[in-house]
């Protein structure tokens, strides 16, 4: 490994270890039940039928969150992209930020969090943030075959994310419109993120690889490719709890855009990742996301009026940027939500 692979996380946000003089670490401690493991429900893809839709539409339900085996995405195609996100990651850092990835864009590759003012803002981890969409003008994609194994990774899972999508919007009742909806995510208006967590000297849990977050998109396909380096909490009955890894399987969490449509039946729940001492630790996401025209509609039901008004998915991902400019966190569908009657004032 280059000695000057690793992003200068150290030299750039030592200074947010010190707070009024005195050494400052995350209050995660204050809710840290972090050495409490959780189960996450696991589906079985080889058995599905209509048990298993249940299953799914509780799980997406109950915890936002649930594992499947038996997916479809080869585990040696994960495997060969393991090995190939290893080797960019290994880069000198200087080519990191200077060369394009392949054909991706330059803007793809990010490190730390340029808007953190505090440890609580801050993410110590770098990434590949690659949009599916060719650029414009490029016909090259596959001529390495690193390109090749994202392009077959995506393709495999955007296949997956969609059958799950179909599942969760079938489950909550017949609904053209959430059909619609869904058929605007193409592979092409997804995103795969590459993620690498450094190892963090100044100790286990002492900075957020990933701070806390919901994802912004429909559904997030999730791979952890290291069963013995952990790191990832969500938020479970107001407690954080680990995940166990399993690379045999597949995590997948609901995002805000689901949450909205199905006016809050399913849950974008928080999640972060805890820095590790000692050991790097990497994962690959994909994100479920449609066109930036697309418009959400949340649904309503006789029982519950639409929680949120309906925006399209540019409009949400401006929001977000501004507000992660303005008060370094992203305020998410909060944004959104439409005020209770009582509050407008005629
Ligand atoms: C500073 C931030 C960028 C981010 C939202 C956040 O407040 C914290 C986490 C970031 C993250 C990580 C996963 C996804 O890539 C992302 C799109 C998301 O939903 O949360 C990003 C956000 C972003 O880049 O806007
Ligand atoms: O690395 C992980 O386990 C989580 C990554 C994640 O939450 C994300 O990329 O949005
Ligand atoms: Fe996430």
């Amino acid at each position: 490994m280059d000695d000057d692979s690793n992003p200068p996380l150290m030299a750039t946000y030592k200074h947010l270890f010190v707070v009024d003089g005195h050494p400052h670490c995350l209050d995660a401690a204050g809710d840290r039940d972090d050495n409490h493991e959780c189960a996450l429900p696991v589906i079985d893809l080889a058995l599905l039928d209509k048990v298993q839709s249940v299953d799914i539409v509780r799980a997406a339900s109950e915890w936002g969150f649930f594992q499947v085996t038996n997916h479809g995405v080869p585990q040696a195609l994960l495997r060969q992209l393991h090995d190939a996100q290893v080797a960019v990651f290994r880069r000198s850092f200087q080519h990191k930020v200077s060369e394009r990835l392949l054909d991706f864009s330059p803007e793809s590759y990010r490190w730390g969090t340029p808007t953190a003012t505090c440890l609580e803002q801050l993410s110590w981890s770098e990434a590949y943030h690659i949009p599916m969409a060719p650029a414009t003008g490029d016909k090259q994609r596959r001529t390495s075959s690193f390109s090749a194994v994202i392009e077959d990774v995506s393709t495999a899972m955007s296949e997956l994310a969609q059958k799950l999508a179909a599942i969760l919007t079938g489950g909550l009742g017949g609904d053209a419109k959430a059909d619609e909806t869904m058929h605007r995510c193409t592979r092409d208006t997804c995103f795969l993120r590459l993620n690498r967590y450094p190892p963090c000297a100044m100790g286990s849990g002492a900075a957020f690889g990933l701070c806390p977050h919901t994802d912004s998109d429909f559904l997030t396909i999730l791979h952890q490719h290291d069963d013995h380096v952990g790191g990832l909490q969500l938020l479970k009955g107001g407690r954080w709890v680990a995940v166990k890894p399993d690379p045999s399987a597949l995590i997948v969490n609901v995002g805000d855009l689901l949450q909205a449509w199905s006016n809050n039946v399913y849950r974008s729940v928080e999640h972060r990742v805890m820095a590790n001492a000692t050991v790097e630790r990497f994962s690959v996401a994909f994100f479920l996301c449609p066109s930036y025209d697309t418009v959400i509609r949340p649904r309503s039901s006789s029982s519950r009026h639409g929680l949120y008004r309906s925006f399209t998915f540019g409009e949400y991902r401006k929001q977000i940027r501004e507000d992660v400019r303005l008060t370094g966190r992203k305020l998410g569908l909060h944004r959104f939500r439409r005020l209770p009657p009582s509050s407008i004032s005629s």
